[in-house]
């Protein structure tokens, strides 16, 4: 019988391909970056990155800061709150659409129909996230999560990150299930007390982290906890 009642979801590497932000999004918001700066310099959300960058490299160029960030793919709050407006339009319009691993949105449906509780935990923006999973090639899946939680959370290498999840959500910790494909991420929320499975995806080439459960997709994964499949 399993005990697990919410399971919550990294994206890039677990439930979309890397090769996705790496080539589809990251350009993408790196082209249309310095215009965003411009148009939208009165936004708020602008106007609180800018100064972040500032404080985190005084004097610098915030447009090759941010590609900097970009190429590094630093998981910084103000380059992931950047990259969630530029990718906005991208969505919207219908230029950008994620493509979802194809048994990701099967096992999503199926969890959430049998009553388990699903949230997203991703170093992506939490508007960034929505945009994703609302504008994915399965269609809208927002429906599915309870909850977006990101940077603001605290880090994703932090127990104490996970933590305040379990709290947030009312849940103990032993009742959530984390899947990721980032070893130093299982780790911490191991620590925090949470199951963990490493998602490893022959597309990304993911490296296996010693002593992590392991799964290749999703079935497999519903197989190892003994969760409904579609
Ligand atoms: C809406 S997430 C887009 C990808 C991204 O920018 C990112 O940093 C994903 O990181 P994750 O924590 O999901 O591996
Ligand atoms: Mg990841």
């Amino acid at each position: 019988m399993s005990t697990i009642r919410l399971i919550l979801l990294d994206i890039e590497g677990t439930t979309l391909p890397i090769s996705f932000v790496k080539d589809v999004l990251f350009p993408y918001s790196d082209r249309v970056m310095p215009e965003l700066l411009r148009q939208q310099a009165g936004n708020p959300l602008v106007r609180v990155a800018l100064a972040d960058i500032d404080a985190a490299n005084p004097g610098c160029d915030p447009v090759a800061q941010l590609h900097d960030w970009t190429v590094r793919d630093e998981k910084v709050a103000p380059l992931k709150s950047l990259q969630g407006l530029a990718w906005k339009t991208g969505f919207e319009s219908g230029e950008l659409k994620a493509r979802l691993y194809p048994d990701v949105p099967p096992a999503l449906n199926a969890w959430h129909q049998a009553g388990l509780r699903l949230a997203v935990y991703s170093s992506g923006s939490a508007s960034a996230q929505r945009l994703l999973y609302g504008y994915s090639d399965a269609g809208d899946l927002t429906g599915l999560f309870e909850a977006f939680y990101d940077l603001d959370i605290g880090g994703k290498k932090i127990a104490e990150s996970y933590r305040e999840i379990a709290q947030r959500a009312g849940v103990a910790p032993a009742e959530i299930l984390f899947l990721s494909d980032i070893g130093a991420e299982l780790d911490a929320a191991a620590e925090a007390g949470l199951k963990t499975c490493q998602l490893v995806r022959k597309e990304d080439g993911t490296t296996p982290h010693h002593g992590a459960r392991q799964a290749s997709d999703f079935a497999e994964v519903s197989h190892y906890f003994a969760l409904p499949v579609s």
